[in-house]
């Protein structure tokens, strides 16, 4: 397999919150004040969800907060950094639980335009009059949509802040859960995923099921401005620490999710505990 190239990004900051339950309630406020601050020098807003156990539980979090309401979710875009490939409402889809968790809501009651909701194309849908059966359809479909709305004004960066990549969207902030083996978004330890160059590429063979799946690339996720890994429980918490410490990325992928202005680990007691 192509190795993934070494990280580059801004080096990692962790804090840490005492369970998983304080954890998801602060990635939620800390998600909603940066939306704010985001909203106040400029639009839209770009924000990457995840799948995963503190991935949802985060997003129920964002749907119960009160300070949902102070967001302007008309100019928000939400896009996902990996996907499930499985039929459209499949209970397993990553997009199928954020919807229920938050999206939903947010399309019915608080003004997200359901065209700003940009799914992962899945299993059977029809894209561009195009019956989508594979991952890697459903990953060309996504590169597309992502490169459509890629350079608009709202790319413009912070001097300094011009990454090579992909023409995705300069994400505000891109969540990602972790596995317990250190994978992040579909790229696992050891796969030839890790080496995709393009920003989204289809996955077989995942070790974690369902085997078929989609999943941005290191390209796409480190044109993010803003890099949040969430993690909790002592699972978690060798992966955690090899990543903090700069693991390759072979064999930890966490440790290549980087963004370009802040990369944060959101880490409860137990899944900090072997970091030093
Ligand atoms: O399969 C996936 O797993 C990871 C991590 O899930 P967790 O339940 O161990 O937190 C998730 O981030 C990814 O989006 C998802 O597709």
């Amino acid at each position: 397999m192509t190795a993934a190239a070494a990280p580059g990004g801004a080096a990692p900051l962790a804090v840490v919150h005492p369970g998983p339950e304080v954890l998801a309630q602060a990635a939620a406020a800390r998600l909603l004040l940066r939306v704010l601050d985001v909203q106040s020098v400029r639009a839209p807003v770009h924000l990457v969800l995840t799948g995963g156990t503190v991935g949802i539980r985060t997003l129920a979090a964002v749907a119960d907060s009160p300070l949902r309401d102070a967001v302007d979710w008309t100019q928000v875009h939400l896009w996902w950094g990996d996907e499930r490939f499985l039929a459209d409402g499949d209970p397993d889809r990553n997009e199928t639980q954020a919807r229920d968790a938050l999206v939903g809501s947010l399309v019915a009651r608080s003004g997200l335009p359901e065209a700003h909701v940009h799914a992962m194309p899945a299993l059977g849908a029809v894209v561009d009059g195009r019956s989508v059966d594979t991952p890697e359809e459903s990953a060309a479909a996504y590169a597309a949509e992502l490169a459509r709305h890629a350079g608009g004004p709202d790319d413009a960066g912070e001097p300094g802040d011009a990454p090579d990549g992909p023409p995705v969207p300069r994400f505000d902030v891109l969540l990602l859960g972790m596995g317990p083996d250190g994978h992040v978004a579909s790229l696992f330890p050891g796969h030839v995923a890790l080496g995709a160059t393009g920003a989204t590429v289809g996955v077989h063979g995942s070790p974690k099921p369902p085997p078929e799946r989609v999943s941005l690339t290191f390209g796409a996720i480190g044109r993010a401005r803003e890099v949040w890994v969430v993690a909790a429980g002592a699972e978690k918490s060798g992966p955690a620490a090899a990543a903090l410490a700069g693991a390759p990325v072979t064999e930890v992928p966490a440790a290549g999710a980087r963004g370009t202005a802040r990369t944060l680990w959101l880490l409860d007691a137990a899944a900090a505990s072997t970091a030093g």
